[in-house]
């Protein structure tokens, strides 16, 4: 080939090199932009893209103070069932109610240290339901403990109040046919404010947090603003129940827990057919206007946890929140069957799992275990779906055995079934 056409093929080669190079870099660009434009949609700059080393290098030893304030039909349940097996595995105290406040500390009274059975006395673990009152929870609790509670959206809460309060709350009573429409139609023509158990229809978050149910923020916003900067100095964690996994992630960080501590059977809920399939918009809306200090208390406390999922880092804690459900799922069919499904009451076998029913138009489910187990993995598993009442006297029997308290044996397996039982102290406990 003559030497021009050579130098020729040579520079055409270069040119294509150059252009296929030039290509590649420009696909490569353009593929990455997308692929970051696409991310930016889903993880908003708040959200970093890859998931940050957990805080605490070198590790922190677990947290083992913890007081958890539990709200009113709010999943608090579920979170005191694993406060609870974390305290047993630790072999902590879990401060528990006097026998004379049954298993809630007096409530709907202030929370006093009076109520606390010595025997259980000085704990590291508190988690059954009381209305928050700061200095005496200091005066109970160790230096150093950490304060949680968790909140639920008001509409949905107020809802599953209405269906499991029914019988107990007068205002609820009155109403006809036991209609939630009805009621949030004219609250105020059934509701009245101080007598027994009105706390259960009128703001229930703000109450159990030691506010004033009665204060509208329409009529007051500085008296909310107080309330939530009151609930920001104590509380390190408000957990929201509608995205309870990965409010358990951030509750094990803050704690520096394994993801196994936080394992969780789902404990308390109504039946289907004990609820409404979907709260209507003008009745969610009515719901929240009714309970607008809950309301005003729910959406701010949703927005600090988002940010705070921002700054653990979204992706982060999705991941986690997701081995986090693959880790309970399995957790579920070893304890409860291949195909572990909540049962109402009558379908439970196992009485320490019988869950208390509200009343006969309302169906509390559980677990039960398959028949013929025995042993410790079986007690694990008692343990994962005991409901807070058994829990609540065996922790006790327990403690008490502990302190050399003298009280009959009592196996876990094979207990008595318990006597029977009221949610709340009665008569003499007015509010
Ligand atoms: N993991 C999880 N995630 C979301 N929601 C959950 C969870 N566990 C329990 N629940 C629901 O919480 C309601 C029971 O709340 P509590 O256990 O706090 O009730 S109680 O005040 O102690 O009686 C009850 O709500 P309703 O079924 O609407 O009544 C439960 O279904």
């Amino acid at each position: 080939m003559p030497p021009i056409l050579q130098r020729l093929q040579q520079a055409t080669k270069m040119l294509s090199r150059r252009k296929i190079l030039l290509l590649v870099l420009g696909c490569s660009t353009l593929s990455l932009l997308i692929h970051q434009g696409a991310q930016l949609s889903w993880y908003p700059k708040l959200f970093p893209l890859s998931c940050p080393p957990l805080q605490d290098s070198p590790p922190r030893p677990k947290h083992m103070t913890v007081a958890f304030l539990k709200t009113h039909k709010t999943a608090g349940t579920t979170v005191q069932n694993i406060l609870f097996r974390f305290a047993e595995r630790h072999n902590l105290t879990v401060a528990l109610p006097h026998p004379s406040c049954e298993h809630q500390f007096c409530y709907p009274r202030n929370f006093s240290a009076h109520f606390v059975h010595p025997a259980t006395r000085p704990p590291h673990v508190l988690a059954s339901h009381l209305r928050f009152d700061r200095a005496e929870l200091q005066r109970l609790m160790p230096p150093g403990t950490v304060y949680v509670t968790i909140l639920r959206e008001p509409a949905a809460m107020f809802e599953s109040l209405f269906s499991y309060y029914n019988q107990y709350c007068p205002a609820f009573r009155r109403v006809p046919n036991a209609s939630l429409e009805a009621f949030l139609r004219a609250p105020e023509a059934y509701y009245r404010a101080g007598e027994h158990f009105a706390m259960f229809a009128h703001n229930t978050l703000a109450y159990d947090l030691g506010g004033d149910n009665e204060r509208s923020p329409r009529d007051d916003a500085a008296y909310l603003a107080g309330l939530i900067r009151q609930v920001e100095e104590v509380f390190s964690l408000v957990m929201i129940a509608e995205y309870f996994d990965e409010s358990l992630v951030l509750l094990r960080r803050l704690l520096a827990w394994d993801l196994d501590d936080v394992l969780y059977a789902r404990l308390n809920s109504r039946a289907a057919s004990s609820r409404l399939a979907a709260i209507p918009a003008a009745l969610a809306r009515a719901a929240r206007a009714w309970n607008a200090l809950d309301a005003g208390l729910y959406d701010h406390f949703n927005a600090t946890f988002w940010r705070r999922v921002a700054r653990a880092g979204r992706a982060c804690v999705e991941r986690e929140a997701r081995e986090l459900r693959e880790a309970r799922e399995r957790l579920l069919r070893r304890c409860f069957g291949d195909e572990p499904v909540l049962r109402p009451a009558a379908q439970i076998r196992t009485k320490q799992l019988q869950p208390w029913q509200p009343s006969r138009k309302v169906d509390i489910m559980g677990y039960d275990l398959p028949s013929g187990r025995a042993g410790p993995a079986t007690e694990a598993c008692l343990k994962l779906a005991m409901p807070e009442v058994q829990y609540s006297s065996y922790l006790l029997r327990k403690q008490k055995r502990r302190g050399g308290v003298r009280v009959r044996p009592e196996p876990v397996l094979d207990n008595p079934p318990p006597r029977p039982i009221r949610a709340l102290p009665r008569g003499h406990l007015g509010h």
